[in-house]
């Protein structure tokens, strides 16, 4: 019989969190086997299929990963900065492949998981859909085609509630069309132009963030020139887009060497 794999997810509550319970207990390819949300919340203790306002599923929330962590093949997180950065050495210590969906990390905390992923699988993404990472191949193939008479331009839209920007998925189109032209994206980013800013940088490529309503998540990448415009779009409208991505990657790290992956290995893109 196939080992089907035991999945915790973290920050249950969150609009994420819900969308990947409901992912996981619909899938035939894993088992829920936990579910964690911050200490003090009115969710510990309860079924989680009750706590969303349906039937029980027989999972209690928890404010104790690491005893659910241990119990389960992989932990699938979409919370916040330090959460993350304390699930992965839980993750680790259990191994758990650690699927990372979290956005706003610094470098610095970027790098801090690394001592995680000497001991497990981490994938980590800013966008774990399909279109999303397709559109990250064609933004750098598209900044390799073209020249610095195109100016590049990211422009993003998300939700009233999301507190970081640029988004994930920004940052991730950003060094794409830094990669394929072949410059540090660090050297050439414009963050948010506001004031009496100059004339924009030749080589620059600018972000943009739109917050409002409900929006799930859009992405524009624009190459403009002098007489033409070529604009790379990614609509999400059903955020099942990214949990089903991430399942996907829970399943593809099962037996994977421990290390660093991203959603381009696991797509094979
Ligand atoms: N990579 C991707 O494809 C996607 C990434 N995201 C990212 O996922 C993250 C979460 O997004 P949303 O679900 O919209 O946010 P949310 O605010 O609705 O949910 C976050 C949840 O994490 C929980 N949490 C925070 N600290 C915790 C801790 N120490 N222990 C346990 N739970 C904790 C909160 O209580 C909350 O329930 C954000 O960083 C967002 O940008 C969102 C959608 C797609
Ligand atoms: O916070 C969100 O909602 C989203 N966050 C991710 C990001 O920062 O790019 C992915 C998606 O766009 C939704």
């Amino acid at each position: 019989m196939t080992h089907i794999p035991g999945i915790v997810i973290t920050g249950a509550s969150g609009r994420m969190g819900q969308m990947l319970i409901k992912t996981v207990t619909d899938s035939d390819q894993a088992r829920l086997v936990g579910v964690v949300e911050r200490k003090g919340h009115d969710w510990i203790g309860q079924d989680v299929g009750k706590a969303m306002g349906g039937q029980a599923v027989g999972v209690t929330v928890t404010d104790d990963p690491l005893e659910a962590f241990s119990q389960a093949q992989a932990v699938i997180d979409f919370t916040a900065p330090e959460a993350t950065l304390e699930f992965a050495a839980l993750a680790a210590q259990a191994r758990c492949v650690h699927v990372i969906g979290t956005t706003g990390m610094s470098d610095e905390q970027i790098a801090a998981l690394e001592p995680a992923s000497r001991h497990a699988v981490i994938v980590r993404a800013g966008n774990m859909s399909l279109g999303v990472n397709l559109l990250v191949q064609l933004t750098k193939k598209v900044a390799a085609a073209l020249d610095e008479d195109f100016d590049i331009e990211v422009i993003e839209g998300h939700h009233h509630h999301k507190v970081d920007a640029p988004s994930g998925t920004a940052l991730m189109l950003g060094e794409a069309a830094a990669e394929g032209r072949g410059v540090n994206l660090a050297d050439v980013s414009d963050r948010g132009r506001d004031g009496i800013t100059g004339a924009r940088k030749r080589g620059d490529i600018g972000f943009h963030a739109i917050r409002g309503g409900d929006i799930v998540g859009e992405h524009d990448v624009l190459f403009a020139a002098p007489g033409e415009r070529i604009v790379l779009r990614h609509l999400a409208t059903d955020r099942a887009i990214f949990a089903r991505g991430a399942l996907k990657a829970a399943l593809w790290g099962q037996g994977k060497a421990p290390g660093q992956y991203d959603m381009v290995d696991v797509l094979g893109l």
